[in-house]
């Protein structure tokens, strides 16, 4: 009863934190496009926040905007996604607009000395994402910050799951997301190939960043891609479904699979044609780690392995489990016979950092979001505050994004278009 009870209230607290009051320089952001994650993302995230106002947002069409900040009281409408990021009382710029459009407004945000928190995937391909994260405009102690925001990577569960073992002993990782079919329509920005749309760019993203963070390091190659394009009638340069396989050296390998159109049958077919099977209902991560073998008495062999998974990686906020299974078995030496198998389970789950880490700047509350975690540390940068040193390093954002083209390259489907801004005038070619 009080597990239920606590669930709920954390629940209801996500969604309606406590109001902070303001102080006097807190920072103040405006959002470009009234788009769909941003009440989630930033809104909400910012009520508790002291140190930040969401003062401004700017949509295409003006009465789109104005509605969008009445019913979430921003003070500030502007007509222009340029008029916006012009205004001189905003000091950083959030950008959840498609994909393909945040190379050339985060550069323009940039280039006004904003900081920009940019929605992931950062940008559309590898070429942008080295003209963005290494351009000049960021480089300095001074320089406006932009972070792109894996927001997963932020709250506590997820340090804590990476802490549980050595990324030199993971053998093989499984990241699996699947959304059921029809909560996206097929005319979503998803699968749009001109706005820089795909599965592997938004759930698949996930995954790829979820397998960059256990290992550490990036993948040796892709083994094997393959996807499930879309419909002819709709645009086929999208992956609806994608699944690849990364080798790491030294034997280990990495599995993801990304399904934004899932369709299943579990656990009544009739009833529910389009859900993907149970295991995989929530973003999950699997982590095997080699096993560790010794010699016991009697002849015998014992092997321990170990295996962590995280139901729920991506939105640990609103539920998530860690499952930590160890299996202990013996087996003949002669032979490699199993004479016992022992598993045993334990379940874990980190909504907030033990107060012992508040030192080292890991703050928090059991109902703060992804989103709030993040900001959190978005507001730290921005005011040079130490913070809890978690954050989406430039390189890391070029290397998510090398990533993914690599995979749709072995996909056989084309990376995704480079913006027109940066075909105009490359910084790095100087054209
Ligand atoms: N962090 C997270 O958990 C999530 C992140 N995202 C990311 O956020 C971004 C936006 O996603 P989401 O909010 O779902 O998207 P929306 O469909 O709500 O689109 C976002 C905004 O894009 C603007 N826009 C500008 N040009 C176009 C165009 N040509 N076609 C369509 N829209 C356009 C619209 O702005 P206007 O209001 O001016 O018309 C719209 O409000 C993506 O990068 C996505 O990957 C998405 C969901 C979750
Ligand atoms: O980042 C995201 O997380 C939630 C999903 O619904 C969304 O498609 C994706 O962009």
């Amino acid at each position: 009863m009080s597990a239920l009870f606590s669930y709920l209230k954390r629940t209801y607290t996500i969604f309606n934190p406590p109001i902070a009051t303001k102080n006097e320089d807190a920072l103040r952001i405006g959002i470009l496009g009234a788009a769909n994650i941003a009440p989630a993302a930033l809104v909400t995230p910012a009520k508790s926040h002291p140190d930040v106002i969401v003062a401004a947002v700017a949509a295409r069409d003006p009465k789109k905007a104005e509605a969008f900040a009445k019913k979430y009281e921003i003070p500030i409408v502007h007509k222009t996604y340029d008029e916006l990021i012009a205004d001189p009382s905003i000091d950083c710029i959030y950008n959840p607009l498609p994909n393909g459009l945040h190379y050339e407004w985060t550069l323009k945000a940039l280039k006004a000395g904003k900081h920009v928190l940019l929605e992931k995937p950062s940008v559309s391909n590898a070429r942008e994402a080295r003209s963005l994260f290494r351009h000049p405009l960021i480089q300095g102690p001074n320089a406006p910050v932009l972070l792109e925001a894996f927001h997963y990577r932020f709250h506590p569960m997820w340090s804590t799951f990476l802490s549980m073992f050595k990324s030199e002993d993971v053998e093989t990782v499984v990241a699996t997301n699947s959304l059921v079919a029809g909560i996206f329509p097929k005319d979503d920005i998803r699968f749009n190939y001109d706005l820089s749309g795909g599965t592997l760019m938004d759930f698949g993203a996930y995954a790829v960043s979820s397998v960059r963070g256990v290992f550490g390091k990036e993948p040796i190659g892709v083994k094997t891609a393959s996807c499930r394009p879309m419909p002819k009638e709709f645009d086929d340069k999208c992956d609806e479904a994608i699944f690849a396989e990364y080798e790491f050296g030294n034997g280990a390998s990495a599995k993801i699979s990304a399904d934004l159109q899932a369709k299943g049958g579990y656990p009544f077919p009739a009833l529910t044609q389009n859900w993907p099977s149970f295991k995989n209902f929530l973003p999950t991560i699997e982590v095997k780690l080699r096993p560790q073998t010794e010699s016991a008495d009697g002849g015998l062999e014992k092997s321990i392995q170990k295996s962590f998974t995280v139901y729920n990686y991506m939105g640990p906020f609103l539920y998530h489990r860690i499952d930590i299974v160890t299996t202990t078995q013996l087996k003949k030496s002669t032979d490699g016979k199993v004479v016992k198998t022992d598993t045993n389970t334990e379940y874990k789950k980190v909504y907030k950092w033990p107060a012992e880490r508040e030192a080292e700047g890991r703050i928090g509350e059991e109902w703060w979001s992804t989103y709030r975690y993040q900001l959190e540390e978005f507001v730290n940068r921005v005011k040079k505050r130490e913070g809890s040193g978690i954050w989406v390093e430039p390189e890391d954002s070029i290397r998510q994004m090398e990533m993914i083209d690599e995979t749709y390259e072995a996909a056989g489907l084309p990376v995704r278009p480079t913006s027109k801004a940066l075909e105009e005038f490359d910084f790095f070619s100087g054209r």
